[in-house]
């Protein structure tokens, strides 16, 4: 028999029932819940009379509604300015309140983005299934977790049973040899397998990412590449346990201690697909091969390398490929042929559940340091993925080269990610987004979003146009 792949084990190590129908019930560890997705599942437990299976798998967090304006935040909740944003945010505290839930509240310092809280308090450990009513649930595979987005109605499941209902992924390797080039990162790569494979690419597969590069990667790094999963439209992805990833969960506040991390790393070990376990489907990278990367459209997939061009309509013979850059380029404000470094965002945002932590923080000041904000952008904004993060990057001094440059330092939040906070993209405005979207409207009303790495971010700031990176990396050398 073939061995088993890193799914494989985590899926039967969690299998409850196999249906007749292919359908199974799988166990729950780890259930995070935030403001958006949260309320109308605690309605329909409070509808049906009953309470949350398994309290202490639960974990919630807002971080979509709240503020990221210091003097906002101040006024805690009661504060919020926006009606639906306090009212969103008021209504997490109450059902956790009334259902004995545990809570990291707005102006907590451990509050911060979902995916940056839950690995950050070992709330998410190897092995285990973590569900979140939320896309970027994919995220926490980085730990050796499955770990996957649900729907409201599945949040009201979890809460209920603990158990969620599922169909078994098929198995995708995406290979990454080789090593990455002086100023290539995890975002890089990310956009870069997008590019490649699509993003329908990874669609009924679960993701896990291998190789060279991954495996020298941080696990801050893989939690980026497990992040953008699910914009390759796989619903997870995950990366094999190993020293980096005991190395990362020691000491963190949830993570066993004793005897008991013993146990747990011995069958940590374990977390890794087989020598001769069989991938339905493996898409191999060269790592060398990869630039600083740029989307240029509506799509992920709608990436070029720092040197590239955009794509001439004309020159696409599939009517609806055709159409697609077509309607891309109008809603852009770009023509064919023009150079992605001729591209100029009004603003910048570093932030999300992709790169808000202190690596991408520390990667975005070193751009900067000693360096202005060229005077055509607008604002550049930096949030931090969570409050211990940004207390982190202040403790470096990182918040003082940001300040110094000319960018906003702001409190933790999912912020100009998705407009569901103060943080918004004027229409027709062009944004350099850390973020993992780029969809029409995506950070507000006609805004146009460009995906890229927190140091591509921080160079397009100081240039004010899209630049490689790595040319102002050389002369700070
Ligand atoms: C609000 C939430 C349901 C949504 C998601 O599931 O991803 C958001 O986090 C996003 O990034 O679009
Ligand atoms: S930071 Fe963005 S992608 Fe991540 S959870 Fe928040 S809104 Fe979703």
């Amino acid at each position: 028999m073939a061995g088993k792949t890193l799914y494989d084990k985590l899926w039967h190590n969690h299998l409850v029932e196999q249906r007749d129908d292919g359908s199974a019930l799988i166990y729950i560890d780890r259930h995070l819940i935030h403001e958006v997705t949260s309320p109308q599942a605690f309605e329909g437990l409070r509808l049906a009379g009953r309470k949350p299976w398994r309290l202490d798998a639960n974990l919630a967090v807002p971080d979509h509604n709240v503020p990221t304006s210091t003097e906002e935040r101040a006024g805690g909740v009661a504060g919020i300015l926006d009606l639906v944003s306090r009212l969103q945010v008021q209504t997490l505290d109450d059902n956790c309140l009334a259902f004995d839930i545990t809570e990291i509240p707005i102006n907590d310092i451990r509050q911060g983005i979902v995916h940056v809280v839950g690995p950050e308090q070992g709330a998410t450990l190897p092995g285990m299934t973590v569900v979140c009513g939320d896309s970027h649930t994919s995220t926490h595979g980085a730990l050796g977790a499955l770990a996957h987005g649900i729907g409201t109605s599945e949040v009201e499941h979890v809460l209920a049973t603990q158990c969620l209902i599922q169909q078994k992924m098929k198995n995708l390797l995406v290979k990454i040899d080789g090593q990455l080039g002086p100023g290539i990162t995890a975002k890089d790569v990310a956009l870069a397998v997008i590019g490649e494979i699509g993003t329908a690419g990874g669609t009924g597969y679960a993701i896990e990412f291998g190789g060279e590069v991954v495996r020298r990667m941080s696990m801050e790094g893989r939690m980026t590449m497990c992040n953008m999963s699910i914009e390759a439209g796989a619903r997870m992805g995950m990366v094999a346990v190993d020293d980096c990833t005991l190395d990362y969960v020691r000491g963190r506040p949830y993570a066993p201690t004793g005897a008991n991390w013993d146990a747990a790393v011995a069958a940590w070990r374990d977390l890794h697909s087989d020598a001769d376990a069989v991938f339905d489907r493996v898409v191999s990278l060269d790592g060398a091969a990869i630039k600083p990367q740029v989307t240029w459209g509506t799509s992920p997939e709608m990436v070029l390398p720092i040197d590239g061009v955009l794509p001439d309509p004309a020159a696409i013979g599939n009517p609806a490929a055709r159409e697609a850059v077509e309607r891309a380029l109008t809603y852009m404000g770009l023509r064919p042929g023009m150079a992605i470094t001729d591209i100029r965002p009004d603003r910048v945002f570093i932030g999300s559940c992709t790169n808000s932590r202190i690596e991408d923080l520390r990667a975005a000041a070193e751009v900067v340091r000693g360096r202005r904000v060229a005077a055509s952008v607008k604002q550049a904004l930096v949030v931090p993925g969570s409050g211990l993060v940004k207390a982190q990057a202040e403790a470096e001094g990182l918040d003082a080269i940001f300040i110094a440059a000319g960018m906003e330092w702001r409190e933790p939040g999912c912020s100009m990610c998705l407009a569901m906070n103060a943080d918004k993209l004027g229409a027709g405005e062009h944004c350099a987004s850390t973020s993992n979207r780029n969809f029409e409207g995506r950070q507000g009303f006609g805004g146009r979003t460009h995906l890229v790495s927190p140091a591509m971010a921080a160079a397009a700031a100081i240039a004010g146009h899209f630049i490689d990176v790595r040319s102002l990396q050389e002369t700070t050398a």
